[in-house]
């Protein structure tokens, strides 16, 4: 046997969380012979932590043979302690008359605290994947909350955003999703993320020549991917949960065990590449290896891709300068 990987989750009585943990204990994130010890961060409400129970309860009837032990807590340094892996899922969502600001504030103050005790109780190679949103700035304060740890290994969520375009190509091509590659979401989970599939392939050939259809990428394929999470909300009147916990599988899967060379979308902290500042987490194409990603070089940027990633960056600055007085 293995030895088990700690793997925290905050928010884990919420619908993405009530998605994620049945699958991640049946070992589709990290492997069927990885055991995994989950520690369950929620709010230190008695219908959260009440709600957080009934979920072990349900985890524990399903006897999985991966599950090598469970924590159930309110305590952020309790729920990183040694944490190889955080999944930062809970998040304060947006009340009525709320403004994307105020929820900007309040998030900040949960993952400068995560951070911060990320900080000083996890693993010195904890892989963080943050999902809450608004995920890639919640992600940077997070990072800057924990200088003792890489920041390399803050990481935010954009392969739903990855999956949702992959699926529409496929769409529109009439080709099989799983025979799609090399395509990227550049920057931010916000509308504003740019799909791009100019380098996108189908065995072997351009999917871009194959769909050859420009006024579909710009109105169509771009602003349906980007509100896609808001058409969710529309139609089932919640915001989307499963498709987001198996993006989280996804991700977290490729980062520990390898995407056999394919491009997968991770929002991580700049190098400066691509004309985006150093630190601002932002999504690029990345392969992953041994439980490292490698940004995917060199790319072409064309007129059009560099409007839409600035717009994007645009955003993410503007929300970076909404927290600085908060991260010293
Ligand atoms: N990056 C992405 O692609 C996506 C991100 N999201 C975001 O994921 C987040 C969670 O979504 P849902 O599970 O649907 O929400 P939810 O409201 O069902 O669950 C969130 C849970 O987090 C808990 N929570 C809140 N603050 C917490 C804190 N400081 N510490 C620990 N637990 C805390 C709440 O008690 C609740 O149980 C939201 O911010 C949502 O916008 C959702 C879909 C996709
Ligand atoms: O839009 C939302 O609030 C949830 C989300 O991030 C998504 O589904 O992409």
């Amino acid at each position: 046997m293995k030895t088990p990987v700690r793997v925290a989750v905050t928010g884990a009585a919420g619908q993405i969380g009530y998605a994620l943990l049945f699958r991640i204990a049946s070992g589709e994130m990290l492997g069927k012979d990885q055991p995994v010890i989950l520690q369950l961060l929620e709010l230190p409400l008695e219908k959260a932590q009440a709600a957080l129970r009934g979920v072990m309860m349900e985890l524990e009837d399903c006897a999985f043979p991966l599950l090598a032990g469970m924590v159930g807590t309110d305590d952020a340094e309790v729920a990183f302690k040694d944490a190889d892996i955080a999944l930062l899922v809970g998040a304060r969502p947006r009340g009525p008359g709320m403004e994307r600001k105020d929820l900007l504030l309040e998030n900040a103050k949960i993952f400068t605290a995560q951070g911060v005790a990320l900080n000083k109780v996890a693993s010195r190679d904890v892989k963080v994947l943050v999902v809450g949103n608004p995920a890639n700035t919640n992600a940077y304060i997070a990072m800057k909350s924990a200088p003792d740890l890489k920041a390399a290994n803050f990481t935010a969520m954009l392969r739903l955003d990855h999956n949702r375009a992959l699926s529409q190509l496929a769409n529109k091509a009439g080709v099989a999703v799983g025979d799609i590659e090399k395509l990227v979401v550049w920057g931010n989970h916000s509308p504003t993320m740019y799909p791009d599939y100019r380098f996108a392939t189908v065995k072997g050939e351009s999917l871009k020549d194959r769909i050859n259809d420009a006024d579909w990428n710009a109105n169509a394929f771009i602003p349906q991917v980007g509100k896609r999470g808001a058409a969710i909300i529309e139609a089932r009147g919640l915001s989307s949960a499963a498709s987001a916990a198996n993006a989280a599988i996804d991700h977290v899967r490729d980062w520990v065990l390898g995407s056999s060379g394919k491009w997968v979308t991770m929002g991580v902290p700049s190098d400066g590449s691509y004309g985006i500042p150093e630190g601002v987490i932002y999504g690029v194409a990345v392969t992953t290896e041994n439980g490292e990603y490698t940004r995917v070089e060199g790319l072409e940027v064309d007129g059009f891709s560099r409007a839409a990633m600035d717009k994007t960056l645009a955003e993410l600055e503007e929300e970076r300068a909404g927290v600085a007085h908060l991260l010293g």
